[in-house]
């Protein structure tokens, strides 16, 4: 597959050789798993796209480019799932907020439940029985990828057939996912479960499995659990409110700045970085951040690298940070005279909930938060309010906003 340089170089790389797959190839090919080494119909830029070491406006452009707009029309939209699922989670941040909370009180039930724990343990470990999960298990934790659709049927047998907490399931992939994200995993995983599209969960079937592992798995009927219902009685109040986007401030030009870079988004290049009177830059590490359990080295290891390609990118002398003690954040500013910390945008997840707690600090040292957001992000986020199909029939005006003629 790949050897996972975390650069924007081979980040870019991996875009041009996909270039040419990203038409009828990839809306024919995609859904077909062929497992590790051989995920060739897909272009497995997620931990790129994940960190903006490849934006998704290139991976657009390029696809229109090369195919036209009818044939690439799979491959645009696949892309803006990512964007659609970022918006939603910025309009329902309780969504995030009781994730964490539910996460919470579902690692204190398996230190309270041994059989639980079992369970919990044989799937993780590949240990179940089921040929298909238990390497879809494997292929996770050694590669820190999996493809979509083996996704949907993990999520789907963690949830159905093995009857396991649905954010067991997602805390195990967020830990390992290179692409970890905390919207479109969370999400991803509560469409598996019917509370996303409530009432619609995804079944896992074996003559699909069978039909889209290209015949590496042939699991039973009656190996599976039937799906007749979703999670959703176990959210009786349905969706929260739709929130409106967020206040942000952004960087004031000429007022002394700390450069913060963070795997939010790695191509601190693109902003106007001229306009500010930089003072210090610093990248931050915030891996450790989406799970009380340990995050996996490969992980770590692809975060570490892309931090450190951005900062040789930015051309600054740099502190590295890692988020731990919240009110470091104040002092680092501070300690350089700055006035403002200047960011990419920080969508809700662990870095948000982090900032939070740092806020008080940076309030006392009077520095303010500023944030830059992406032109792609401002056209998609406002038509993220319910199901996708109201971000697809809005796809043309979105492009008109974000793709120069
Ligand atoms: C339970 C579950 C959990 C998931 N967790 C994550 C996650 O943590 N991070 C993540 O980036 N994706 C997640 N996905 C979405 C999707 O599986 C991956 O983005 C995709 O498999 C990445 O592989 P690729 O780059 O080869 O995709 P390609 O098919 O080549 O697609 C191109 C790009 O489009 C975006 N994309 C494609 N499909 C989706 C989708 N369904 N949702 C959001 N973006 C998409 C990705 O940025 C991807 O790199 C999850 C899906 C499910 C069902």
């Amino acid at each position: 597959m790949t050897d996972w340089t975390p650069t924007r170089a081979e980040g870019e790389k991996l875009l041009a050789a996909f270039t040419r797959r990203m038409g009828r190839r990839y809306a024919n090919g995609r859904n077909t798993d062929h497992g590790p080494g051989a995920h060739k119909a897909v272009s497995v830029l997620s931990p790129y796209i994940r960190r903006r070491l490849v934006l998704e406006s290139d991976a657009v452009a390029a696809a229109l480019a090369e195919h036209g707009p009818e044939d690439a029309e799979k491959f645009v939209q696949e892309v803006i799932w990512r964007g659609y699922f970022k918006g939603w989670l910025e309009r329902r941040p309780q969504v995030w907020a009781s994730y964490r909370t539910g996460l919470e009180g579902d690692l204190s039930a398996l230190d309270r439940d041994r059989r639980l724990r079992r369970d919990v343990d044989r799937a993780m470990n590949g240990q179940t029985g089921l040929a298909c999960f238990d390497a879809w298990a494997t292929e996770l934790m050694d590669t820190g990828y999996l493809h979509n659709h083996a996704r949907m049927w993990f999520a789907s047998i963690w949830i159905f057939t093995l009857g396991l907490p649905w954010r067991l399931g997602a805390d195990f992939f967020y830990r390992h996912l290179l692409d970890g994200d905390a919207a479109s995993n969370t999400l991803g995983w509560r469409w598996v479960a019917g509370l996303h599209t409530r009432g619609k969960p995804y079944l896992a079937d074996a003559q699909n499995i069978a039909t889209f592992t290209a015949g590496r798995f042939t699991p039973r009927h009656g190996d599976l659990a039937d799906v007749t219902q979703g999670l959703e009685a176990t959210e009786p109040d349905g969706l929260p409110t739709v929130l409106p986007l967020r206040a942000f401030k952004p960087p004031q030009p000429g007022r002394p700045t700390a450069l913060l870079i963070t795997d939010e988004d790695c191509r601190v290049e693109d902003f106007d970085l001229a306009a500010l009177d930089i003072r210090t830059t610093a990248t931050l590490s915030v891996s450790h951040l989406r799970s009380p359990l340990p995050v996996s080295d490969l992980v770590q290891r692809f975060e570490d690298g892309a931090l450190a390609d951005a900062a040789l990118r930015s051309g600054f002398t740099l502190t590295v940070m890692r988020a731990s003690d919240p009110a470091a954040l104040a002092k680092w500013a501070t300690g350089a005279g700055a006035m403002q910390i200047a960011t990419p945008y920080i969508t809700r997840g662990p870095l948000h909930d982090w900032l939070d707690e740092a806020a008080p600090s940076l309030a006392k040292a009077g520095i303010s938060f500023c944030e830059w957001r992406r032109d792609w992000d401002t056209a998609i986020w406002p038509h993220a309010t319910a199901g996708f199909f109201r971000v697809k029939q809005n796809i043309p005006h979105i492009l008109d906003q974000v793709l120069p003629a």
